[in-house]
């Protein structure tokens, strides 16, 4: 018996290329065994039959999203941060006086790890409400071994307890703790926390924050090997707030994925799809931080296949996909079948998970419904949350 069928959707959403109208999708064990026209997938995989039928007419079924870029582990407010830049402060000016990630930094010391996982939770029963159903979620708010292995440890507990399926990232070159050196703090990330942290066996991912008044392209070269000589594949924080080379290093050391490229110019945009890296846009923290969108034509051009994810963090307070979804469309001008696209099967590639992030036979049975009749109902909607149903592993684990 199917266990369960989803059909009579107005849309059934598998690529931009590939949409089907009147469409249904058949699960069993965890598994898509059927997408096609509601009549053919019905006479083979009954609605009656079915453990869970669910009658989508009306509506678009997508892939579950795939939120590839999160800080969501964190404890304290900053909530006067936001207002601050609103008053003319800069990112850069609040770190430099010690607050930003290094004011997240204090807080996560001091919390308890049953308070983080209470925190990360939290989020997550947001985020799989909003239709996540696969997120990433970086360390980087403890800046040494012990913190950021506890992080990590919290960041498995989530997953050991959540549907949503989090994949780990080791961050400690987040940001250079107060009172130290970048360069010795970078070498101590390489040859300390990084051994640790594959020691234990927590992390999938290592990522480094390369920028401008942060760590150096060579200081950020200097963990990520190490990291790639321990087993961690490489992330880069590239090109976000200036042009200081984090594209060129992700291409070459062969990153899974390049993020925030707002200031990426053609020529990293060719090199990161030479290289196989794919390009991640967090348009939200260019919304939060009132700066330009990252500019997808280069990429489009160099024929990358981009992802889009919602960067939330205490700066980027946003954990909805539609939201990173609309802001891709709007402000950076991708179609909505790209920009849903980028949000699905392009953050499945930026966590190198290609079980999910498309609707076809085999793939992983991660699926929402959306309220209304086609994917563009994911930019369209704003403000609200256009999610119905979220089903993870074949089960309905959301409903409104
Ligand atoms: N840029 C570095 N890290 C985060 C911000 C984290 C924070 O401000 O706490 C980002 O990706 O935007
Ligand atoms: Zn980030």
């Amino acid at each position: 018996m199917t266990r369960t069928v989803l059909y009579d959707a107005s849309e059934v959403f598998c690529g931009p290329d590939e949409r089907i109208e009147d469409g249904a999708v058949a699960v069993d064990d965890g598994r898509i065994v059927a997408v096609g026209p509601s009549d053919a997938v019905t006479r083979e995989h009954p609605p009656e039959n079915a453990e869970t039928a669910i009658d989508a007419s009306g509506r678009a079924v997508l892939p579950g999203f795939v939120d590839a870029h999160t800080h969501a582990l964190f404890a304290g407010d900053r909530a006067d941060e936001f207002a601050a830049k609103l008053r003319g402060e800069s990112y850069q000016d609040i770190l430099v006086a010690g607050g930003g990630i290094l004011r997240t930094v204090r807080a996560v010391r001091e919390a308890r790890s049953e308070e983080l996982l209470a925190n990360l939770r939290s989020h997550l029963d947001v985020m799989l409400a909003h239709g996540t159903t696969t997120v990433e979620v970086k360390s980087g708010y403890g800046l040494d071994t012990e913190t950021e292995l506890r992080m990590l440890d919290v960041v498995a507990r989530a997953d050991d307890a959540h549907p949503v399926d989090v994949v780990p990232t080791f961050m400690g070159a987040h940001a250079v703790p107060e009172g130290r050196e970048a360069g010795a703090y970078a070498t101590e990330v390489a040859t300390e926390q990084v051994p640790a942290v594959a020691e234990q066996g927590v992390a999938e991912f290592c990522d480094v924050f390369c920028e401008e008044g942060v760590f150096t392209v060579e200081q950020s070269r200097e963990v990520l090997e190490a990291g790639l000589d321990h087993g961690l594949a490489p992330k880069v924080h590239a090109e976000e707030l200036a042009h200081v080379g984090g594209a060129r290093l992700a291409a070459e050391v062969g990153a899974t994925s390049a993020d925030h490229l707002l200031h990426a110019t053609r020529e990293d945009a060719a090199a990161l799809a030479d290289a196989g890296v794919t390009p991640v846009f967090l348009p939200g923290t260019a919304f939060g931080l009132g700066a330009e969108y990252a500019d997808p034509d280069p990429f489009v051009a160099a024929d990358a296949p981009v992802a889009v994810a919602t960067d939330f963090n205490p700066n980027c307070y946003a954990r909805g996909m539609g939201f990173a979804v609309t802001l891709a469309c709007v402000g950076m001008g991708m179609t909505p079948a790209d920009a849903v696209a980028a949000a699905t099967r392009g953050g499945a590639r930026a966590l190198g998970r290609d079980d999910r992030g498309t609707l076809e036979p085999g793939a992983r049975a991660d699926l929402v419904v959306v309220e209304g009749p086609s994917h563009v109902h994911v930019p369209y909607t704003f403000g609200t949350n256009a999610v119905d149903v979220v089903v993870k592993d074949g089960e309905v684990v959301h409903a409104r």
